[in-house]
């Protein structure tokens, strides 16, 4: 079973406008609510490619009722902890440029943390944790390499998509994937990586303090996988963008999900690339169209 984690899922409420003007009312061209947070995109995107799979982490309030809702409408099989507070709000604004609001999110307390950690107690070798998104504020932010060393114990291959110390602490025991953007790359050398050549040898770095394979995302300038063996390179294909938000998860759920039905590297590279982009193209994550659609356009090399 793969098992997504989501410590501070969200509604994501998407709006358009033509120019956000600070300071002055602005009228929305047109708004949207969607279940969020980086693991449910994961699950979400998971479930178009036909891939099982279970959501993991906490909900509560009016808020986390809308979004435990919107995910049985969806069929993304779910676990989440009740918590006494409000899942947030994040605000996703789309006008010249976009802007994201993320709240900081509920308190969790004690108890709901040992529920979610009860979790982990019957896991096997035969399952896989995605780790992803922040973790709410007054938990220790240490936790997803607390529960690592827990489910490695038992054989579990893990996926952790988080940046700075948090990700580089858990590379010692070998993340089947990792998914720094470019920016988040140089941020955990402390450098900036602009050419290919920079990122290429950043990558590696990464493969040899642990990582299987490392999946470095460039927006709309594509991609590249690194592992011991193999670099792989893709440019993204054209399309117009009407949600950005989610392209790192849909891209992570892709590369997962191909690799658990098939084990090829490269293929589960070219299903990330797909999903995505799909998802930049799509005003909500991608749907199982969307990504066929796509999957047709990703062309991908060895460097
Ligand atoms: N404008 C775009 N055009 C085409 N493809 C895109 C675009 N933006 C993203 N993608 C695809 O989605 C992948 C992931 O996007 P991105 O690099 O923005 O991830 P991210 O920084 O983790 O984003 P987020 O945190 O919003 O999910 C890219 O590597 C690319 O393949
Ligand atoms: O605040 P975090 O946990 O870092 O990110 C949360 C979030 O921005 O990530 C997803 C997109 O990747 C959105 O659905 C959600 O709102």
């Amino acid at each position: 079973m793969i098992y997504t984690v989501t410590l501070n899922p969200s509604i994501d409420y998407v709006v358009s406008l033509n120019q956000m003007n600070i300071g002055l009312v602005n009228r929305l061209r047109d708004a949207n609510k969607f279940p969020g947070g980086k693991g449910i995109n994961v699950s979400r995107v998971l479930n178009q490619l036909n891939v099982s799979n279970t959501a993991l982490g906490f909900l509560g309030g009016f808020t986390g009722k809308f979004v435990a809702q919107s995910l049985d409408q969806l069929n993304v099989n779910s676990n989440f902890v009740k918590i006494s507070g409000d899942t947030r709000i994040n605000v996703k604004i789309h006008a010249q440029d976009e802007t994201e609001l993320n709240a900081k999110g509920p308190k969790i307390m004690e108890s709901e943390l040992q529920c979610f950690i009860d979790n982990f107690n019957s896991i096997t070798e035969k399952d896989i944790v995605i780790f992803s998104g922040s973790i709410p504020e007054n938990l220790p932010q240490n936790l997803y390499d607390t529960i690592i060393k827990k489910i490695k114990k038992n054989g579990a291959q893990f996926v952790v998509d988080t940046t700075g110390k948090g990700l580089m602490d858990t590379l010692p025991n070998k993340p089947l994937l990792i998914k720094p953007n470019n920016h988040e790359l140089g941020d955990l050398f402390d450098t900036k990586v602009e050419t290919d050549d920079e990122i290429e040898y950043y990558g590696k770095k990464l493969v040899e303090l642990g990582a299987q394979n490392v999946m470095i995302s460039m927006a709309a300038a594509g991609g590249m996988l690194v592992s011991k063996d193999h670099v792989y390179r893709s440019f993204a294909p054209k399309g117009k963008v009407l949600n950005s938000v989610g392209a790192g998860d849909s891209m992570l759920a892709g590369f997962v999900g191909e690799y658990v039905k098939t084990g090829e590297l490269e293929q589960a590279f070219k299903q990330g690339l797909a999903c995505g982009s799909a998802t930049a193209f799509s005003l909500d994550i991608a749907d199982k169209g969307k990504i066929r659609e796509v999957l047709s356009d990703i062309n991908v090399f060895e460097r």
